[in-house]
């Protein structure tokens, strides 16, 4: 082969659809061929999308191809895109979620090996993002997109115990009576006092090793920096259940300018633990691809969720109109990354949720 063709073959991106497939806790898993690309690997179901086909429908072909489960009428939910460079080859990964019926599972639990003779096997799924299955570098992403769970719960801020005499206190004393045993929690103040915003989230932490904890990037007025300095102390950095910081829409789009410019913002954000953002509009969901593709690339932990918000009207936003589902799933189609729901929803709106293209809700009030 010429050189040029060569080179020209090898910067060629593959689609690929790719399905995770799953029934309560047990996930399938197929086997790679020695001889194929990422061979001697296990991998999610899944193939080649082809010319003017659609990824939900190349799945649909390659699930059906390779294992003989028809998910035709299954609920596939988007989790994201992953652009990979394996050097010899490289892919666009588009990822679904796709939840089987028991009849199904029943049906295909005890496949040894797929219909194209690869060996399949049923893992559990603590084991499966423990990584005791060795998957291809690019599913290193996957794997932390599907650490998230159903719900997650956010503090109230600090103004909503100020009638109180030391409303931090309070804040402290209700949450950490009111959080669920192992919750996910994006935990912040909104305060202007960066060093009590520290304090009391340390607190928090302490009180329920339990949870898991997203932390605000900034809290309060001051700069990244001011909080960074202080809310990474060492403690903190640390701290095992530390799942996620969190950029705000400003935040967001603060980097994403920054880009081309001063990169104080840039150099804010944490390069160790993976990053959940927020979403309003078309514009901030395309940063927040940007920032998803620039982790992967860098080899950092990824972006593994945007809350896209609001989808119902709330009480702490009267004022600003909601998405409505509709136009809350037009925005989840075009992220990268899993997509939670914030604003106005309950934990048993997460069926819902799923069916407009989410794979999370978030909120307050009716999460804690
Ligand atoms: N099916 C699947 N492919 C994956 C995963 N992760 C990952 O990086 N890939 C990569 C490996 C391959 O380069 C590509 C999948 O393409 P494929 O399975 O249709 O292609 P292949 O090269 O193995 O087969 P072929 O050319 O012989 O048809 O995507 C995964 O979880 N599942």
């Amino acid at each position: 082969m010429p050189a040029s063709t060569k080179a020209n073959a090898s910067t060629k991106v593959v689609n690929v659809a790719v399905a995770v497939i799953y029934y309560k806790n047990c996930y399938l898993l197929g086997f790679r061929h020695a001889a194929q690309h990422q061979g001697n690997l296990y991998e999610f179901v899944g193939g080649k999308i082809e010319a003017q086909e659609g990824a939900e429908r190349a799945l649909i072909r390659e699930v059906a191809e390779e294992t003989g489960i028809n998910v035709d009428d299954n609920l596939m939910v988007k989790l994201g895109r992953i652009h990979h460079d394996y050097g010899d080859k490289q892919v666009s990964l588009q990822v679904y979620q796709v939840e089987l019926i028991a009849e199904q599972y029943e049906q295909h639990k005890l496949a040894e090996y797929g219909l194209e003779g690869q060996a399949l096997k049923w893992v559990d799924k603590r084991a499966l993002l423990a990584g005791e299955y060795p998957l291809p570098a690019a599913n290193r992403t996957i794997l932390q997109w599907l650490q998230l769970p159903p719900a997650i719960a956010i503090t109230y801020p600090l103004a909503h115990f100020g009638g109180h005499t030391d409303p931090a206190a309070a804040w402290l004393a209700y949450h950490q009576q009111h959080l669920l045993p192992s919750a996910w929690v994006y935990v912040r103040l909104k305060d202007a006092s960066v060093s009590r915003a520290d304090r009391t989230i340390t607190q928090l932490m302490q009180q329920r090793p339990d949870i898991q904890v997203i932390l605000p990037l900034t809290d309060g007025s001051l700069s990244s920096a001011e909080i960074r300095d202080t809310l990474t102390s060492q403690a903190l950095m640390t701290h095992p259940s530390i799942s996620a910081y969190h950029l705000t829409h400003t935040e967001l789009l603060h980097w994403q300018h920054s880009q081309y410019g001063q990169t104080a913002a840039a150099d804010s954000i944490p390069a160790g633990q993976p990053l959940i953002v927020s979403c309003h509009n078309a514009e901030s969901i395309a940063a927040a691809n940007q920032l998803a593709r620039m982790r992967i690339q860098q080899q950092l932990p990824p972006v593994i969720g945007i809350f896209v918000s609001p989808v119902l009207s709330t009480q702490t936003h009267p004022d600003t109109a909601p998405l409505g589902w509709q136009a809350w799933s037009a925005l989840t189609k075009l992220a990268d990354m899993p997509v939670i729901g914030l604003g106005g929803l309950s934990p048993s709106m997460i069926d819902k949720a799923k069916q407009y293209g989410g794979v999370s809700v978030a909120g307050i009030r009716q999460f804690l």
